[in-house]
Order: structure tokens, then sequence, then C-alpha cells
């Protein structure tokens, strides 16, 4: 097993177009290779945020094929790094829904994992207003998938108020939760969901995020972050606006938080 593992966390405030995110988000993976990182995610719907929920419908790609994908892929194989491609519109059963899925791929390109968003955000504060479930279908169980550090678990953005669902996960060593949380909900609650599951899980927590304001006129919370099990923010981005921040995830201090208090050893219900 390797002993440590550089990771990078990706934050953007992604646009209507597919193709000039792409880039945006080819850049940002350039950069964190370049910084030496071997396991890279990106944020809850990179390739394209729009007002408009069909529009994701129009994007949606059928599960293993699509530009979305292959450029994923492609950058997996080149760069020799693991890609957590935050999640992507991809067709659903139902000819008018897609699922909001995080795809993993794998160092030589192939797609190891496939995620789809559980929970689904229906939220209405004021003139903020958001139905996720009129244009997507739920995801129906917990996803982890190998690498030679450790185990990794998935969910996606409003799933991080959910612990039952990082309960079920197999004893993930870390969580990655891609985002995209509205400004007042991030303000109050970010953070501390954040830490939460890192701390009650004993885990890593990389929290890729779509932050600050968009074509569309939406604003996005960004703070995306780097949390290790005791609760330490090792990194975050505190500005809105395109990032690349990585840590260097350690397994002695992994081990040694887990040794000194076995609450994960500890559970009995
Ligand atoms: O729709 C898109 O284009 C991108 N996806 C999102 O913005 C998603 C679904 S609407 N946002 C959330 O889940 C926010 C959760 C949140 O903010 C909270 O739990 O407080």
């Amino acid at each position: 097993m390797l002993q440590n593992l550089m990771v990078a966390v990706i934050q953007m405030v992604s646009a209507k177009n597919v193709e000039s995110n792409l880039a945006r988000a080819e850049q940002s993976v350039v950069e964190a290779v370049e910084k030496g990182a071997s396991l890279i995610a990106l944020p809850e719907y990179f390739p394209s945020m729009h007002s408009d929920s069909s529009y994701k419908l129009k994007i949606a790609e059928q599960y293993g094929k699509g530009v979305i994908q292959d450029k994923m892929a492609e950058l997996a194989q080149k760069h020799n790094v693991w890609i957590v491609a935050g999640s992507i519109p991809v067709k659903g059963r139902q000819a008018d829904k897609v699922t909001n899925t995080s795809l993993v791929f794998a160092p030589d390109g192939h797609c190891v994992a496939r995620y789809d968003k559980v929970h689904l955000f229906d939220f209405q504060r004021g003139e903020e207003i958001y139905k996720e479930s009129d244009s997507h279908e739920a995801g129906l169980q917990p996803v982890c998938f190998d690498t030679p550090w450790g185990r990794i678990g998935l969910a996606v953005c409003y799933d991080l108020r959910f612990p039952e669902l990082f309960r079920k996960l197999d004893n993930p060593d870390i969580i990655i939760v891609p985002s995209a949380f509205t400004v007042p909900t991030g303000q109050a609650h970010w953070e501390l969901l954040l830490k939460a599951r890192a701390v009650e899980n004993q885990c890593y927590v990389l929290a890729p995020a779509q932050g600050g304001v968009h074509e569309n006129g939406r604003s996005t919370w960004g703070h995306s972050m780097i949390i290790d099990p005791w609760g330490e923010v090792l990194s975050e981005v505190t500005e809105a606006g395109d990032a690349v921040i990585c840590a260097e995830l350690s397994r002695d201090r992994f081990n040694e938080i887990r040794q000194q208090l076995p609450a994960w050893l500890h559970r009995r219900l």
C-alpha cells in the first residue's frame, strides 16, 4: 500500500458551454499534475451550469460514451492520474430525465466507478428555487472504489446532509463530495457538514465545489476544501473563482487518529 497520496481539488465557475468548461477543466487538471497530484477531483456539474434544466437533457451523455467522458478518460491516461469527474449529466432510464453522476477514471483511462446522486435538491428560499427532482432520477446505492492508497467513497452535494449514506459506504479512507452549494446554505452549513462527515467517519474528505458568479447570474458558495480525519482543514479555497488546491494525505496520520480514538471500531448499531 502507498504511504502518502497527493490529491488535488479543483474549484470552478462553470458556464453554459461544455467545450469551454472542458478546456478550463483541462487547464486545472494540468496545473494539478504539475503540483504533483495523482488523484484529482472536479466539482459537481463542471461541464455545464445553466438555469434551464432541459439543457442538462440536451448535453447528457449515454453512460460509456460522449465528449465529456472521452476527455476525462484521455486526461487520466495522458497524465497517469485518477480523475474523479465531479458530476456530469447522464441519460436516465426515463427519456426526459438525467442522473447527476460522478464518474471515476483510473490512470489507464478506464471508468472504474459510477455514482448517481441519491438525494435530489428541492429547495425554496425566497427567489431562490431548485427542483432537481423535476429533471433528475435519483440514484439508489452507495458507491466505493479502490485505489493503491485506499478505498474511496462517493457522494454529491446535497447528499452531504444525509449521514446514513456515508455510514452505508464500505469503510472508505477518503470521501469525495463534488458540490455546487447555494450561498445561504453554504455559508451556514458547508464547512460544518464536511467536518462532521470527516470526524464521524474518521476519514479524509475532498470537497471540490462550484464557487463564484456564473454566466446565468447564479452564485455558488465555493470554499472548496480538503479535510483530514481529525476535522482539520488541510487546504481551502478562500476566494471565488477557478482554483486548484493540493494536500498530501498521510497513511500514518490516518492510522494514528483511528488508533488513538477508535470510534470507528466502537460502532454498535
Ligand atoms: O443544477 C446544477 O446546474 C448544478 N447542481 C446543483 O446546483 C445542485 C442541485 S440543484 N445543488 C445542490 O445540490 C445544492 C445543495 C445545497 O446547496 C445544500 O444542501 O444546501
